[in-house]
């Protein structure tokens, strides 16, 4: 147990990113008029200790101190709560609530994509947190699945929006001069990538990217290096996967728009997404319906989006990284990216996921030095075990019609056989300018989900099965049947006939080559015999007809 400041005690580490080590800690005392929230003595809370590079850097102490008030102060039911800011010698710790439960990337790599509907509720609830942030004032600008920590209680699974704060901290002069930036490759919006002005638009495009991950599994854009990754994001379009109802798509395409301007408000990606699951549920009416399919007009830009301050320049993704750069992994922790003088050294910052290779290293032996190393499998079980709350979900999820996931392989899927609830809907045609996004896949049909009926427009409902968006495909040449009358009884009947050939040809061949009719003593051939016990049958069945007669 190790004292962060006078008031509280870690306990145990939770987990690693880019920027620190989070531990679960408890309160040792109250906590001063300073903080957001006093505590009791004995609670338990989570304490985020930003690394050393980060706590021995001025310019980043103070833009802690400087955004105390920011971070204490953004309050929301989806927004993982800062209760205090800690900043002791060469030690900065943000201490929070404690969330129990998994990150949304943890959850998505054990339990498979959500449901279209599911999707959009869990989203909508992460816009909610954004457009109350961004109406503060602040952007995220680190938003991906591993910063949303999902929260059990008794009406659901929430979604709580974390490490708010922690990029504009990480945005430090002194840690990323002119041409860094901080993100995370598979969720930084074009605009960051290229150097120009961010504003809050750059979350709206992390939540579309994770709205795409959550109903594929996958990111949209891929590639086996970061650089790729970066050339998509600013010059390739998203893939329409054949599981995404229209109206979903609709909300995913526009938050990913190159152009900031053409992305919704966080405000209005929220309400798009609700309207949207309302209408491609199973229950839905014709007005719901009707109301997804012009969600359109609901996603209207922010006329007054709220902007980054001191946007550094950005990485030019043709400058950065060696073509022969590691191979890249989405899920990589936060990046700061390096534009000039680094190439050589700085090749694997992009394409690693180890996060501590992220932040430039300034030659301390141990970037995490200032705790104790984190070990893999922390006491009280390993971190790869799933949470006992996700069985429960799963199990929760499990008794619901499942998704239907585009790249999973189908003999692995043992729901993907139930039936489907289905509804009849309008059917839509294709957006002429996604031609590209129907893929060849995209034949069969997508079956429509079935929403919780006591479900709460706050909560989403585990991963259910998605609705009818696409022509259906046309049946597969049936098997010829041997049995083209359906006649009962008649596959029985061939067996049957089939056993009585079997035994009379063994017992032909036991009698004709085995000593058998020696031993019997009768010396006559096969047919000779079994004609004389048919008569000697038929002679006895008579003689009995005869004696029941008199
Ligand atoms: N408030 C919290 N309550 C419980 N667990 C938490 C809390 N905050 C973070 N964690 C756990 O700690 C892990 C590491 O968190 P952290 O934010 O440092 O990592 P990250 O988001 O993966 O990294 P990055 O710094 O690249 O964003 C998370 O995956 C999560 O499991």
């Amino acid at each position: 147990m190790r004292p962060v400041g006078s008031k509280y005690l870690l306990e145990e580490p939770l987990g690693r990113g880019a920027t620190g080590t989070v531990w679960r800690a408890r309160q040792r005392e109250t906590a001063g008029a300073e903080a957001a929230v006093a505590g009791q003595p004995g609670e338990t809370v989570a304490i985020k200790v930003l690394k050393e590079e980060l706590a021995n850097d001025a310019d980043v102490v103070m833009r802690f101190l400087r955004e105390r008030s920011v971070l204490l102060r953004l309050t929301h039911p989806n927004i993982v709560r800062t209760r205090d800011l800690v900043v002791e010698g060469e030690l900065l710790a943000l201490v929070m609530d404690l969330i129990d439960g998994p990150d949304l990337h943890r959850y998505l790599r054990e339990n498979g994509p959500f449901s279209p509907v599911a999707a959009s509720l869990l989203t909508a609830q992460i816009a909610d947190a954004l457009a109350a942030s961004h109406a503060d004032g602040v952007v995220h600008r680190d938003l991906k699945p591993a910063n949303v920590l999902l929260k059990q209680d008794d009406r659901g699974m929430h979604p709580m929006l974390t490490d708010f704060g922690i990029a504009r901290l990480a945005d430090s002069p002194g840690l990323t001069r002119t041409h860094e930036f901080v993100g995370t490759p598979a969720y930084v919006a074009p605009e960051s990538a290229e150097g120009r002005p961010q504003t809050s638009a750059v979350d709206v495009y992390g939540a579309g990217i994770l709205l795409y991950e959550l109903v594929t599994g996958r990111p949209p854009f891929a590639g086996g290096s970061a650089l790729e990754v970066l050339h998509q994001h600013l010059s390739a379009e998203p893939r329409r996967p054949s599981t995404v109802p229209d109206p979903l798509w609709t909300v995913i395409e526009r938050c990913l728009r190159k152009n900031p301007d053409e992305r919704p408000s966080a405000e209005n990606l929220a309400r798009g997404l609700r309207t949207v699951a309302e209408g491609i549920g199973v229950h839905a009416n014709s007005a719901q319906i009707a109301a997804a399919d012009g969600v359109g007009a609901l996603l209207m830009p922010d006329p007054d989006p709220a902007q980054v301050p001191g946007v550094p320049g950005a990485a030019d993704p043709t400058q950065v990284l060696p073509s022969n750069a590691g191979s890249y992994d989405p899920n990589a922790a936060t990046s700061v990216m390096q534009q000039q003088g680094h190439q050589g050294n700085q090749a694997n910052q992009w394409g690693d996921a180890d996060p501590t290779s992220v932040l430039p290293n300034r030659g301390a032996a141990d970037p995490t030095a200032v705790m104790p190393p984190v070990p893999q499998n922390p006491p009280g079980g390993n971190p790869d075990d799933p949470h006992p709350w996700q069985n429960q979900l799963r199990a929760a999820r499990d008794r619901n019609e499942q998704t239907q996931v585009q790249y999973l392989d189908p003999n692995e899927d043992p729901l993907r056989r139930r039936p489907q609830r289905q509804v009849a809907r309008p059917q839509q045609q294709p957006r002429q300018q996604q031609p590209q996004q129907y893929a060849p896949r995209q034949q069969r049909p997508a079956p429509r989900q079935a929403p919780q009926p006591q479900q709460q427009p706050q909560q989403y409902a585990p991963p259910q099965a998605p609705p009818p968006q696409q022509p259906r495909p046309p049946r597969e040449p049936r098997q010829r049947s041997a049995n083209p009358m359906k006649i009962p009884g008649l596959g029985c009947l061939k067996g049957c006939l089939f056993m009585i050939v079997i035994l009379f040809v063994v017992s032909w061949l036991v009698w004709e080559f085995t000593p058998l009719q020696d031993w019997i003593g009768t010396g006559k051939g096969y047919w000779a015999q079994l004609s004389d016990w048919f008569s000697t049958v038929t002679d006895w069945i008579g003689e009995l007809g005869g004696n029941s007669g008199n």
